[in-house]
């Protein structure tokens, strides 16, 4: 069966957020769509990258433009190159670029530090987060967000100021305060990295987030608590990359974008339509037509 085109646009709004800043307001295929202003904040154009080790090249060419206010979702077979993607835009050091260029915020990504890319705005929640043996969940999460205000120009804030953050953001996540003072990702349940994970992102907040099989291992009610928290922290000035192999939580978090990764490149892009066609007919169906 060959995909049809989106028969959403892409830019539809998300009931669950603020809308953006319309430029244009029209109607396409009997629904209402906002154009926005469409300033973009990611610009990935034909992206190589290997693996530092093997030389083996992965990403052979991805194109992808993420602007302000939009969610998109990446989906793909196992091993198309989703995650490696995503550790690329990070300066994962297991891989090195060989070709192209990524823009962030009018920055040339690509020749940032991991931790200056941090600072700048980019977040990702790995698959498999990291435990910190020896630094507490809430030690971390100060640092961290203090290294990011200050970036920012920001006074650092004080330990009360950061404890009442803090408890601010456990709540919009629904954890427990327990969770701050454990050591970071230790002992954790799967789902509860995921949950820390959400948590990470609402304190430090971001202008892009790259989440990376968030969904993966969570019940449905965590499932639920971590969209709630993400539809909350998304506004129309920053935007979400997230990598999925399900529709429970593209449901939940309804992308403007769906792009379908195969061999290391976007094979394909489009809508939730196109999930459903997936869904049904497998990846082979967009394979075809790449
Ligand atoms: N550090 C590495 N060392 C060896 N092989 C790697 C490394 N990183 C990625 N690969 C290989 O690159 C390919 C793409 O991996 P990647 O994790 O990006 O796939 P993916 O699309 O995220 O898959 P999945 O849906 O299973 O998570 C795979 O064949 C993987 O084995």
């Amino acid at each position: 069966m060959a995909l049809s085109l989106p028969t959403q646009c892409p830019h539809t709004v998300n009931p669950l957020r603020r809308s953006p800043k319309p430029a244009l307001l029209r109607r396409l295929n009997h629904r209402v769509c906002v154009v926005s202003a469409a300033t973009p904040l990611l610009q990935v154009n034909d992206l190589k990258a290997k693996i530092v080790e093997s030389n083996v090249e992965i990403l052979h060419g991805v194109n992808l433009t993420v602007n302000q206010g939009e969610v998109h979702a990446i989906m793909g077979k196992n091993g198309s190159g989703k995650s490696t993607f995503a550790k690329v835009l990070v300066g994962h050091p297991d891989y090195e670029v060989t070709g192209g260029s990524v823009v962030f915020k009018g920055e040339n990504l690509l020749e940032m530090e991991p931790e200056e890319r941090s600072l700048a705005g980019l977040f990702m929640s790995f698959q498999s987060p990291v435990e910190i043996p020896g630094v507490s969940n809430d030690e971390f999460l100060v640092m961290a967000y203090n290294a990011r205000r200050k970036k920012l120009g920001l006074p650092e804030l004080g330990p009360l100021e950061c404890f009442s953050y803090l408890m601010e953001k456990l709540q919009l996540v629904n954890m427990k305060p327990d969770f701050l003072n454990r050591n970071v990702n230790e002992g954790f349940s799967g789902g509860e990295r995921k949950r820390n994970e959400i948590l990470q992102l609402a304190v430090l907040g971001a202008d892009l987030a790259i989440l990376d099989e968030i969904d993966s291992g969570l019940d449905v009610d965590a499932l639920r608590d971590v969209a709630n928290a993400v539809n909350q922290i998304l506004t129309p000035e920053n935007s979400l990359l997230m990598i999925t192999h399900y529709r429970r939580i593209l449901d939940l978090l309804n992308p403007t974008h769906v792009h379908v990764m195969d061999k290391g490149k976007i094979a394909r892009t489009g809508d939730l339509s196109m999930v459903e066609a997936i869904e049904a007919e497998g990846y082979e169906t967009v394979s075809s037509l790449t």
